[in-house]
Parts: structure tokens; sequence; C-alpha cells
């Protein structure tokens, strides 16, 4: 089954145009990688999907049902979750109760009806021994935990990550890395952007490349990381 399709999805700001006729399926169970330049246009892309951007001419399919016009809110409700490149948790609230807000809101579902989940979810995102420390005392690591958790707490079907593995250690961005394997190999379906390009294709399966909003290419990640386009346009190398 297709989890996702994009057809001929296209927005502007003014006269600039950042996603440009974009069209791509994700199949369910699949790890999709995204990479392009800065400012190629892949933030917007992840808030067309999500429904925090309106696109101007296409359409959006989640799961066979058109979103193209639906809110952002509805869209999580039907199991579309993102993280953020800037993690904003309530940083006065503890880790648990930081997941309790986006589980209630992410699933419309009252506090005693989310919490088993939730400490589900502190399992799963390696959390659980910070689950009483409020966010705002956590390392680096620790805050892309939290807002992978603050992602999963939503029970999302696909899984929008957006750069999580910026500004980590090797070692950190490895297990990091880890965590997001296991996520996918209990069956979430996972679109990420990312610069780390090691950490992307150690997980997805496919990788996409924006350039200027336009997708220039979507393949294996060796067949794409191979492509002329990609070592002239993405890795700035004459070839
Ligand atoms: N709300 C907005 N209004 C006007 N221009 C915007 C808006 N959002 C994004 N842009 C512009 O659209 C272009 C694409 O931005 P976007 O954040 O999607 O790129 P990106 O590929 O995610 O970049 P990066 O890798 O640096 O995060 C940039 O030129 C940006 O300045």
């Amino acid at each position: 089954m297709t989890m996702l399709a994009l057809n001929n999805v296209s927005k502007s700001f003014g006269a600039l145009t950042v996603t440009d006729d974009a069209s791509f399926d994700v199949p369910e169970g699949q790890a999709l990688g995204i990479i392009g330049p800065n400012g190629a246009g892949k933030s917007t892309l992840f808030n067309l999907i999500t429904g925090n951007l309106r696109s101007d001419s296409g359409s959006i399919c989640f799961q066979g049902r058109d979103v193209t016009r639906v809110s952002a809110m509805q869209r999580c409700l039907t199991g579309i979750g993102r993280s953020f490149q800037i993690p904003q948790p309530f940083e006065k609230l503890t880790v648990f109760e930081n997941l309790l807000v986006a589980a209630t809101h992410g699933r419309n579902q009252s506090e005693p009806e989310v919490r088993d989940a939730c400490a589900d979810v502190l399992e799963r995102t390696g959390m659980l021994r910070r689950a009483n420390t409020p966010a705002g005392q956590l390392s680096l690591l620790e805050r892309k935990r939290l807002e992978l958790a603050r992602a999963m707490a939503t029970a999302p079907k696909l899984l929008l990550l957006d750069e999580i593995a910026g500004g980590l250690t090797e070692g950190e961005c490895q297990s990091l890395i880890a965590t997001i394997r296991d996520i996918h190999t209990q069956g979430v379906t996972i679109i990420w952007i990312e610069h780390v390009l090691h950490a992307l294709t150690s997980v997805v399966e496919r990788l996409l490349v924006l350039d200027f909003g336009k997708v220039i290419g979507i393949g294996a990640p060796d067949e794409i990381m191979a492509s002329r386009a990609v070592q002239e346009i993405y890795l700035g190398i004459d070839v």
C-alpha cells in the first residue's frame, strides 16, 4: 500500500518557487531520505505534507485519502507525526509531561488513556531514565530524543524527521541512528531530511534529492549518491 503520495505539488512565497511540481510516493513501511542544499525546500516540503503550509497546486494523499485541504491537526490525528529542526519542548515540564501533552493532543485522548502509551514511547526512545527530568535540563542528544519521543507519542504511521542528527557527536549520532532504525523496523514509515549523510544512508531504503524545489532524483541510496546530479548540485563537485 502507498502510505503517502504527492502529485504535482507546488508552493511559492511571492516570486520564489520553493516546491516545484513535486511528485513521489512512499510505500508503507519504507524509510525515505531527503537531501539537498540549504534552501532547497526540504522543510517546506514537510510543512506541506503535515498541513502547516497549504500547497498552491497539486494533491497530497495519505493512505489513499486526499488530505490536501485537511488541517495540520487532523493530519496528525490520522497518523502523520513530525519532529522539528529546532526542538521546542515545554522546558519546565518533565520529559513525561511533554509526552502527555503531545499524546493527548496528537491522539485526541485523555491523559489516563495515553499514560501507558507514553511510558512505552519513553522506553522505545531511550528516555525512560529521564522521565521525571525537566526538558530544560536535558543534553543536546536527550533533547533530540525528546523531540523524537514527542513525535512518536502521537502514534504516527508516517514519521517525518527534520535534521534530527544535526550537531551531535559521532557516538551520539550512532546511538540515535540505532533508535530510529528500531522504530523503522517496528513498522513505522519514515521520511527523514538530513545533512548527515552516513546517518541517513544507514537507515533509509531510498533517497530523494531536492534542488531549487524540484525533485531531481529518487532511488537507491548508492545510485543516488553516485549520480552526476548529486555530485554536481548537492556535493558541489565538478564532474
Ligand atoms: N514562510 C516563508 N516565507 C518566505 N520564504 C520562505 C518561507 N519559508 C521558507 N522560505 C524560503 O524558502 C526557501 C526554502 O526554505 P526551506 O526551509 O524549505 O529550505 P531547506 O531545504 O529546508 O533548507 P535548510 O537545509 O537550510 O534547512 C528558502 O529560500 C527560504 O528562505
